[in-house]
């Protein structure tokens, strides 16, 4: 059966049958229900009445779901066959990204809809944004025609498409198709009788732009459901798109959510009974003793085989329009496959040796060590700034991969290798910005509540550390005092034998505290230079009081004392999660 692939053929004399999910995304009131609305009933009255099965009703006809048929374009096989569009009608409210997330996740095709007398609207954007990230494939539909004067429809129609190609130039669906249509003549008072202007057009828009979704049988079992209820006598049904993986009639199904497993009695697709449905099918799943008030929508999967996570390593973007800066320890709202939580992140880049290695794609080496950043690199960043003045080559270049640790206020389930998005909802949804601020791949998921002290020291994510401070005076040929690298409370024995290196170029050893205010003493194995100690031996009864008496008066001594103080400066790195704060110089 698996050879069948995305068609659902029951037997052999039964005619071909694709489904293709369309998701309606775009801002609200842009008019995403009335298009559905007209597209389904144009699709099932006037133009297919010839297929007796294009009256048949889809399996799910939920609130946000419905769906048209046509014939099987000639580009998606041969022989006479269906085409099912099942429309996703997504909500535009802000407040709603949620889902619409969720709901772009099991599009194949995606329409973009934009009231044409508004152009792209912030909604719009976000749409454009969520769709460059979990879509292939887009149409523009430009809506609400009827609203331009008659005479100069034409012209007005034309003038946004080009501002809309322009908009789309810089994307992934640069040259999409983009369709003009009035959904909805005459808005809401327009009697039910009016007609629809350019949806036969669209239809056929569409149905070339339909095209095979990926299908790929291996791997667990997973379904995003969008409607479950009971038949008598039955049992419940629960409908949806299988995300991946495929399953058979007798398997058990798992519903994490309510962790309880389930063995499926029977399945229909296209309201015909199978018994094996694979990844971007549309299918029922029949259970019994299952209490359909219990779900709505949600996932069921293959036994097990989801993981419930408290923290995760992602590879991530920065998306484009996004206007903040993404910083270590802030708080985004994190969508993980399809559940979103809070969570706080703290971003990391590859070590300088691996700074432009190629990017691992599904996999995280807890073999390498990774740089610590205040902030995730962008072209402008202050850290990427910094990261110029350091860098050797002097482009400042940018990593081309990044991660970050997300660490979630609640456990979410998910699936290995999902997509993650961050966002800020909190932002004001008036503000005309996008919200959407960063996506990548859940590369490895901590299941473990304790993972701080039994994952993350595993995680070699270092600081690097810098401190400097000053030579107050020569004690010999090999040692000197140095002050103002530590404070005075510091415990300076922590520090006993790291290196250090003076300006003038002699390397050091701390060897131990010295009096009380945080000076310290240096040991010089290959004894100082002569012009270093020609140019600190400047001779001043006041120092000779060093290590006595008041340290600000003293400073000022040796800064007139000294035209050139010689720096001390401490260079070691400290892995974040080591518990036990190590210093390690190379
Ligand atoms: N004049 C005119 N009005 C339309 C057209 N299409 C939709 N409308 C009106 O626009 C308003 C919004 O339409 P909806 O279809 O609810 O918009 P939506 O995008 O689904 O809105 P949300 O789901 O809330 O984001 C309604 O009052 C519709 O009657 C159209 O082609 N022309
Ligand atoms: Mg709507």
């Amino acid at each position: 059966m698996a050879g069948s692939a995305a068609v659902a053929a029951p037997g052999p004399s039964a005619p071909r049958r694709l489904n293709v999910n369309v998701g309606v995304l775009g801002h609200i009131d842009s008019g995403k229900t009335a298009l559905a609305r007209a597209l389904s009933t144009t699709g099932s009255t006037a133009a297919f009445d010839r297929a007796p099965q294009s009256r048949a009703r889809g399996i799910t006809l939920d609130l946000g779901f419905s769906c048209l048929r046509a014939p099987l374009p000639p580009h998606l096989g041969p022989g006479p066959g269906e085409l099912q569009l099942t429309l996703v009608d997504c909500p535009g409210h802000a407040s709603l990204i949620r889902t619409i997330i969720g709901g772009a996740q099991i599009i194949d095709l995606m329409m973009l809809v934009i009231d044409v007398t508004k152009g792209m609207q912030t909604q719009s954007a976000e749409c454009l944004v969520i769709g460059q990230i979990a879509c292939q494939k887009m149409v523009v539909v430009l809506n609400k025609i009827d609203l331009l004067p008659e005479g100069k429809r034409q012209a007005a129609i034309e003038k946004m498409t080009k501002k809309m190609q322009k908009t789309l130039e810089n994307t992934k669906f640069q040259g999409c198709p983009i369709a003009a249509v009035a959904a909805k003549p005459g808005g809401p008072e327009a009697p039910e009788t009016v007609n629809p202007l350019g949806v036969s057009e669209l239809i056929e828009v569409l149905k070339s732009q339909a095209y095979l979704p990926t299908r790929d049988p291996t791997g667990p079992f997973l379904m995003a459901i969008d409607h479950c209820f009971s038949i008598k006598g039955q049992g419940t049904v629960m409908t949806g798109t299988v995300l991946s993986g495929s399953v058979s009639l007798g398997d058990n199904v798992e519903i994490p959510a309510l962790k309880v497993t389930k063995k499926v009695k029977s399945m229909q697709m296209f309201h015909t009974p199978v018994t094996y449905a694979m990844q971007g099918d549309r299918v029922g799943v029949c259970v019994t003793q299952f209490d359909p008030k219990l779900l709505e929508r949600g996932l069921i999967c293959t036994p097990e085989s989801l993981q419930t996570i408290h923290a995760a390593v992602i590879s991530l973007k920065k998306i484009q329009y996004f206007r903040g800066a993404l910083q270590t320890k802030a708080k985004f709202h994190i969508t993980v496959g399809h559940e979103t939580v809070m969570g706080r992140v703290m971003f990391f880049s590859p070590a300088p040796a691996d700074f432009s290695k190629e990017p691992l794609e599904n996999a995280f080496d807890f073999e390498k060590e990774y740089l610590y950043q205040e902030e995730y690199l962008s072209k402008g960043s202050k850290s990427s700034e910094e990261n110029k003045e350091n860098d050797q080559t002097g482009e400042g270049q940018l990593p081309r991969q990044q991660w970050a640790l997300l660490e979630f206020e609640k456990p979410v389930t998910c699936p290995k290798f999902c997509l993650v998005i961050g966002s800020k909802l909190d932002t004001d949804i008036h503000a005309n910005t996008c919200r959407l601020a960063f996506h990548g791949v859940l590369l490895q998921g901590m299941e473990d509540k304790n993972y701080v002290e039994t994952f993350l020291p595993k995680l070699k994510v270092y600081k690097l550390k810098h401190k400097e401070g000053q030579v107050e005076r020569v004690l010999d040929d090999y040692s000197v005092i140095g002050r103002s690298l530590f404070k005075k409370e510091t415990n300076i024995q922590i520090f006993v034998g790291l290196k250090v290196k003076l300006s003038t170029g002699e390397d050091g050893v701390i060897e131990g505290g010295f009096g009380q205010s945080g000076k310290f003493k240096i040991r010089i194995p290959n004894g100082l230079k002569p012009d270093t100690k020609v140019f600190l031996t400047v001779p001043s009864k006041k120092k000779s009081k060093a290590g006595k008496g008041d340290t600000a008066k003293e400073d000022e001594s040796s800064k007139v004392d000294s035209a050139q103080p010689v720096t001390i400066s401490l260079l070691f790195k400290r892995y974040v999660f080591d518990t036990q704060k190590k210093m390690i110089q190379s």
